[in-house]
């Protein structure tokens, strides 16, 4: 399966950087990776007519309901309208700032699955729940939502935030560790193994993605910072692109 790198501008960005970044990902690097950005939503519709975009089209919110009186929300139809086809839902930084709950997060869920967007939720540990071992505890309770669902292609992205635009990265053991047992969560919960990606996030960059992406269990990024650079984001791209893995577990 292709390796999906995602970038997550977050509330960055401009309508020069789109261009920056079309030129420097154009054509040579997508027969071996997908690549989404995720754009704060203005720009969405100036992706979506790009003439030289490659990447494909994301949004890094959706409402939890389906329309209404919910000033400054944005609905997963109106995403539909514009071409996205994945969504972040679940990001830490909204959870912290914007109080999301994972009630709420679940009501995003389902919108998306109504409109046939794929949702990149994004699970992490706090340092605190980290060190005390109750990390198993947080994934499992914020994957809950996924729970008596009918089953739709998902993508999982474990981000821990103390990992977050910090230059820390967990050890290659913690990560498949993590990433073993949000698989197995998943799977238990009827997921088909084949519907479900889980991408690692957290100060991924240039230089650490080809081992990040060596790791057999991690079948892509979630890029912050990084992907404002254009030839960074370009070259992660290109290193997902490289068949050639070297699988440090089987
Ligand atoms: O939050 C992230 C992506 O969603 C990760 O951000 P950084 O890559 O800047 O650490």
């Amino acid at each position: 399966m292709k390796k999906l790198i995602i970038a997550n501008w977050k509330m960055n960005g401009s309508l020069r950087l789109l261009d920056e970044i079309a030129a420097a990902t154009q054509g040579q690097f997508f027969a071996n990776a997908e690549a989404v950005v995720c754009t704060p939503a203005p720009y969405l519709h100036a992706l979506g007519q790009h003439k030289s975009f490659t990447p494909k089209t994301g949004a890094q919110n959706c409402a939890s309901t389906a329309n209404g009186a919910h000033t400054g929300e944005i609905s997963a139809a109106m995403l539909a309208e514009f071409g996205v086809s994945y969504c972040l839902i679940g990001h830490s930084e909204r959870r912290q700032s914007q109080l999301e709950t994972n009630a709420m997060i679940g009501g995003k869920l389902q919108q998306l699955k109504d409109h046939s967007i794929i949702p990149v939720l994004c699970i992490g540990e706090t340092q605190a729940e980290r060190d005390h071992a109750t990390w198993c505890a947080v994934l499992g309770e914020q994957l809950a939502i996924l729970a008596n669902q009918n089953p739709t292609p998902i993508v999982i992205a474990y981000e821990p935030i103390w990992a977050i635009g910090t230059g820390r990265i967990p050890t290659p053991d913690d990560i498949y560790e993590a990433l073993a047992f949000i698989r197995t969560c998943v799977t238990t919960m009827g997921y088909p193994a084949g519907y479900l990606r889980i991408l690692y996030g957290g100060s991924a960059n240039a230089e650490n993605a080809a081992r990040l992406l060596s790791l057999a269990s991690v079948d892509g990024l979630l890029v912050g910072g990084a992907s404002l650079n254009p030839s960074q984001f370009a070259q992660i791209v290109a290193n997902a692109g490289d068949t050639n893995w070297r699988t440090m577990r089987a």
